[in-house]
């Protein structure tokens, strides 16, 4: 027996019309996990369903409360959704392919969460023009944004930070905190309470995994640097999507939320760094490595102090993590074309004979 109150619900706990209230905890190709009264079960729409579902985003995602024909024996029945009171949605083909703009269908990537937990890191150059984009992306997506700026213990004076966040955001609660020392952490208890459910945002290797798992108190996510190799079939197999923290509150990590993570991966890291690259121009050879060719301007403007090592390596791992995200859309483009071409699967299914 599951007390759904204990996921979130809050309408009627008793069966309505034969339905049981249910919450999708995980979303595969076509079926669901979700949790109800009797238990965890798997679950797929009915087939009424899927011929009222016209729009992509009336299919339920992670997080949706839905009423579910409860089956014994084998999958029960996704009747109906009920209504969201907060979601996070994607263009299905990615922010970054204006052509494809004709058509794209939007698809909900989570549901109903109270709570957007917005990450940046202290230790990389923090930009507030995107901590502002996600701001407003969660201010719209109905839940309430918190930002967070994570590995506080990289960072040498914290508070100047703080207060500069603080002062450009004054929308949101802004805290530092680290899940390598645990400093800052308390702060998150008034948020994670039972029953709440909590999403989060943010760029690849902010650290949310991080964060994650240490308010699991367990490793619920694999984290950056142990998983190279298999960074792509991490999502599919190796974590639930919504789950429960030790304390009671409920977080939501679907790779749609993480894919959201990605905009403006490749934005502005020209204009912030200009000074740096402003040398390149100046090695004798144009196609310079920078690492230990003749007459290269960057190192003789390391030698000189002109241009100061941690700026430099600075660059280097902006620029690393560009390709590390460049590599990820590339990824995620071809899971789009495979989902395009599923999506196709199923309107010529709607469209064939009906029985
Ligand atoms: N020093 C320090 N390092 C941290 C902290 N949190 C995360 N890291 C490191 O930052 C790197 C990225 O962390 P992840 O937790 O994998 O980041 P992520 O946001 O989950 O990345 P994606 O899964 O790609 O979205 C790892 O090498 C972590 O060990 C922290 O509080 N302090
Ligand atoms: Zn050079």
């Amino acid at each position: 027996m599951i007390d759904l109150k204990e996921y979130g619900y809050d309408g009627p706990l008793e069966p309505v019309s034969g339905l049981l209230p249910g919450r999708v905890t995980e979303q595969h190709r076509d079926r669901y996990k979700a949790v109800c009264l009797r238990g965890e079960v798997w679950a797929a729409p009915t087939g009424s369903f899927f011929y009222s579902a016209g729009q992509q985003q009336d299919f339920p995602c992670v997080g949706d409360f839905v009423l579910l024909q409860y089956n014994e024996t084998g999958d029960s029945r996704i009747t109906g959704l009920l209504p969201r009171r907060s979601q996070f949605s994607r263009s299905d083909f990615g922010g970054h392919k204006a052509e494809y703009a004709k058509g794209v269908q939007q698809q909900v990537v989570a549901a109903n969460f109270d709570y957007v937990f917005i990450l940046s890191s202290l230790n990389r150059d923090l930009r507030l023009s995107r901590l502002e984009r996600y701001l407003s992306a969660a201010l719209s997506s109905g839940g309430q944004p918190v930002v967070l700026l994570t590995k506080a213990d990289l960072c040498f004076e914290v508070q100047p930070v703080l207060e500069e966040v603080r002062l450009a955001l004054p929308g949101a609660p802004v805290y530092a905190l680290s899940s390598r020392t645990g400093a800052g952490m308390e702060e998150l208890e008034r948020y994670l309470l039972p029953g709440k459910t909590a999403v989060f945002l943010g760029m690849s290797g902010v650290g949310k995994s991080s964060l994650l798992n240490a308010l699991a108190g367990q490793e619920v996510m694999k984290v950056q640097g142990i998983r190279e190799d298999d960074s792509r079939g991490r999502h599919t197999t190796t974590h639930r999507q919504l789950f429960r923290l030790p304390g009671g509150a409920l977080v939501i990590d679907t790779p749609g939320m993480r894919e959201l993570g990605l905009w403006d991966a490749d934005e502005g890291i020209g204009s912030a760094f200009s000074d740096v690259e402003a040398l390149f121009p100046l090695c004798r050879f144009p196609d310079c490595r920078h690492q230990s060719e003749p007459g290269c301007a960057v190192l003789a403007a390391l030698e000189s102090g002109e241009l100061s090592r941690a700026r430099w390596e600075q660059y280097l791992a902006q620029k690393r993590e560009n390709a590390f995200t460049a590599e990820k859309s590339e990824y995620l483009q071809e899971k789009r074309a495979w989902q395009r071409s599923l999506s196709k699967q199923i309107r010529q299914m709607k469209k064939g004979p009906k029985f």
